[in-house]
């Protein structure tokens, strides 16, 4: 058992869950992506240790960079605008473009993405999401190829993903007791 930081309440997924799930998907990934040319899009920040744990599960040619939009700001809501803070570096034109996120869940972050990087014209776009809040009647219209997990509809921290810049490092996923949003 790993220690529980203070101010979490419960841990949803383990560190060997998430080890699991990574295997899963960068076997699944190695296969559908042999002889293609692979271009992983990490969107900064929260998808950073998801990116980090992936790459090394794919064991075919692949080239990576980051692109950082921001919708939440410190707070647990989407502001409903999503922002480009960081272009990507390299042209995906022709190429063959897997999105990796940390999480989907009003869609709006994928939703945009999706439509600008699809405008720049890949071969093929898809997307890696290791949480899924696939709430039923909340969501933009996002179909994403791979998913590490079904997340409940809760606001997760750790693994990469963050409450006002905090606990990205903390090695599982988990959420918060509630006095820490007071
Ligand atoms: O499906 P959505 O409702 O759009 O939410 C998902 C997005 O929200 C978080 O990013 P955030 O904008 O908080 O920035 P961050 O990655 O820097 O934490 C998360 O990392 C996803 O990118
Ligand atoms: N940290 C965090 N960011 C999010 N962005 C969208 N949903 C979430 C969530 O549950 N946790
Ligand atoms: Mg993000």
């Amino acid at each position: 058992m790993e220690t529980l930081h203070p101010d979490v309440e419960k841990v949803l997924f383990t560190e060997e869950d998430i080890a699991e799930i990574v295997k899963r998907l960068g076997a699944k990934i190695t296969e559908d992506y042999q002889g293609k040319d692979l271009v992983l899009i990490a969107v900064l920040r929260g998808a950073v240790v998801f990116m980090g744990d992936l790459m090394r599960a794919i064991d075919t040619k692949c080239a990576i960079d980051f692109m950082a939009v921001s919708s939440y700001g410190n707070g647990v809501k989407s502001s409903g605008i999503v922002r480009i803070i960081k272009d990507l570096d390299i042209d995906i034109n022709g190429r063959d473009v897997l999105i990796v996120e940390d999480v989907l869940d009003s869609g709006l972050t994928l939703k945009y993405l999706m439509k600008n990087l699809a405008s720049r014209h890949p071969a093929s776009l898809e997307v890696c999401t290791f949480l899924w809040k696939d709430v039923e009647g909340k969501q933009a219209a996002i179909d994403p190829k791979y998913v590490g997990t079904h997340c409940p509809d809760e606001f997760v921290v750790g693994y990469g993903l963050d409450y006002a810049e905090r606990y990205r490092n903390l090695p599982y996923v988990g959420v918060l007791k509630p006095e820490v949003y007071a």
